[in-house]
């Protein structure tokens, strides 16, 4: 279980990003989080793994209070959230296997990751997790050969492999068309529901996040706006979180959407 207490961060800059964001996120809920640009969605996604400091508050998971651990015990901690990226954040001259076995360098020695000697455990966990995401055929292909869709399921892969107890997804379909953020989203929310991970995802699309997760936490202004269910997410709530706007459309293509799915997985 994740759990934001009163969590605020102030830039140094005087940008208050976040102000007294209280949230609980139980074991095995994906949350999605929502808001527009400035909202401060990246500063709390960061907050929690501390790639940001926290000005005050705390971050607690499963009980370890995360803003209180020194260096040697938030790298450790840090081995046990996986992170997936806007940007993949691959090495392009390294293989698919390559990239995924990389999310063990956190647990091996300096010297075995230095000559890339992963223990055969990793590498076959690696072949399962391949397999898992559909890549099983790529994993002598080099990163810089892939398509966007696929360079994600490489990231998901190497998150996996940390085998961590929370995922914290930043933007993963932001450069990705429609349908591969469909299939996207589709396979983070399996693969948790799978390992009953919780994950919190930092998404722009709200229909998209309508589509595939059990809660939508809305931000404006670093401030929660919104807590609840995909269904309760209402014109009235898009204004008062993103402000006036024609939100049929969004709305009504949540509904299109699901039913070109249904049509498409019934034929
Ligand atoms: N490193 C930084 N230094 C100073 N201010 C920052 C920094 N990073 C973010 N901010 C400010 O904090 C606020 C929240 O930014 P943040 O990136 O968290 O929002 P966001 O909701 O993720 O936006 P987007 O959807 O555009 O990525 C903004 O006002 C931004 O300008």
């Amino acid at each position: 279980m994740l759990e934001l207490k009163k969590l605020t961060k102030t830039y140094r800059t005087g940008d208050k990003a976040l102000q007294d964001v209280t949230l609980t996120i139980p074991k095995g809920q994906v949350m999605a989080l929502i808001g527009p640009s400035g909202a401060g969605k990246s500063t709390l996604i960061r907050c929690i793994n501390r790639l940001v400091e926290p000005t005050s508050g705390s971050v607690i998971l499963d009980g370890t209070d995360i803003t209180a651990l020194g260096t040697g015990g938030l790298r450790k901690m840090r081995r046990q959230m996986g992170m997936i990226f806007q940007e993949y954040a691959l090495v392009e001259r390294l293989t698919v296997m390559e990239n995924v076995l990389s999310g063990r360098l956190g647990y091996v020695g300096f010297w075995r990751s230095f000559l890339r000697k992963y223990p055969q455990s990793d590498v076959d966990e690696a072949f399962r997790l391949l397999d898992r995401v559909g890549l099983m055929a790529m994993a002598d292909k080099r990163a810089d050969e892939l398509s966007g869709g696929q360079r994600q399921r490489v990231g998901i892969a190497r998150a996996l492999i940390q085998n961590p107890r929370l995922l914290l997804v930043d933007e993963p379909t932001a450069s990705l068309d429609p349908k591969t953020s469909r299939q996207i989203m589709r396979l983070i929310c399996e693969l948790c529901a799978e390992r009953d991970l919780a994950a919190v995802i930092n998404i722009h699309d709200v229909a998209l996040a309508q589509m595939f997760v059990e809660r939508i936490v809305g931000l404006k202004a670093g401030e929660l706006a919104f807590d609840g269910k995909p269904t309760e997410m209402s014109e009235e709530v898009l204004t008062s979180i993103y402000g006036e706007e024609d939100w049929q459309a969004t709305i009504r293509n949540v509904d299109d959407e699901e039913d070109a799915e249904a049509d498409v997985a019934a034929s």
